[in-house]
């Protein structure tokens, strides 16, 4: 069984609370909250400010998605903002476990996340250390993209050497993921699915929200 983390990239920025709302009546697991810079992915989205308002409206774990470059700045910002999980990108850091430790010496749980072309063996010295990893399934930066089919490789070597060792570390999947491919992708081994467009897209979010969950349940 995966869990939901609507990315609230693709909801309607001036309707955030509701759209928020109509997730967690779907039965959304995670919010999945993405930060871009301009830099480090060509895009700008919202920082702590924003973050921290919407904390105030939802009770769902915050999954804050760091596309910034050298995010160690802001860790701190991140935390008094209300993030559960803050991961950042193993290309945007130069001292990953440094980066890591900082964020889990604030008593959050730290993920990171690997560009499609980033092997995985950048994990090699830190997967012990991690809560989550998130593997980009599309290059970063927006929404609505397709999903890169040689992602999949990646996905079964990460679940195995996840289970091998036996860490108690979240596999997540973040773009390009749809109705369609859910459950296949499900049966991989990704513990934890980011949706934005096929979720924030519908007609219906809320009946969405249940209708993905469903699929990989
Ligand atoms: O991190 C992201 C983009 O960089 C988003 O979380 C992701 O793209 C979700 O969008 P979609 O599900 O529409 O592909
Ligand atoms: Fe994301």
């Amino acid at each position: 069984m995966a869990g939901l983390a609507p990315s609230l990239l693709s909801a309607d920025f001036a309707e955030l609370k509701e759209e928020i709302r109509k997730v967690e009546e779907g039965g959304a697991d995670f919010l999945h909250l993405d930060v871009m810079d301009g830099n480090f992915v060509p895009n700008i989205t919202f920082g702590p400010p924003v973050i921290k308002s919407l904390r105030k409206v939802s009770t769902l774990p915050f999954d804050v998605h760091l596309m910034i470059d050298r995010p160690e700045r802001y860790i701190g910002d991140f935390v008094n903002a209300g993030a559960d999980i803050l991961t950042v990108h193993a290309e945007a850091t130069i001292h990953l476990n440094r980066t890591i430790q900082a964020i889990k010496s604030e008593g959050i749980k730290a993920g990171v996340s690997l560009n499609p072309s980033t092997p995985l063996n950048v994990l090699d010295y830190v997967l012990e250390d991690l809560d989550l990893v998130l593997i980009m399934t599309v290059n970063p930066g927006f929404g609505g993209q397709s999903f890169i089919k040689a992602m999949e490789d990646k996905i079964r070597t990460l679940r195995k050497m996840i289970d091998e060792k036996n860490l108690d570390v979240i596999l997540e999947i973040d773009g390009g993921v749809n109705l369609e491919n859910a459950k296949h992708l499900k049966e991989l081994g990704v513990d934890m699915i980011v949706a934005g467009s096929a979720v924030f897209g519908a007609e219906d979010i809320t009946a969405r929200t249940q209708e993905f969950k469903k699929i990989i349940e």
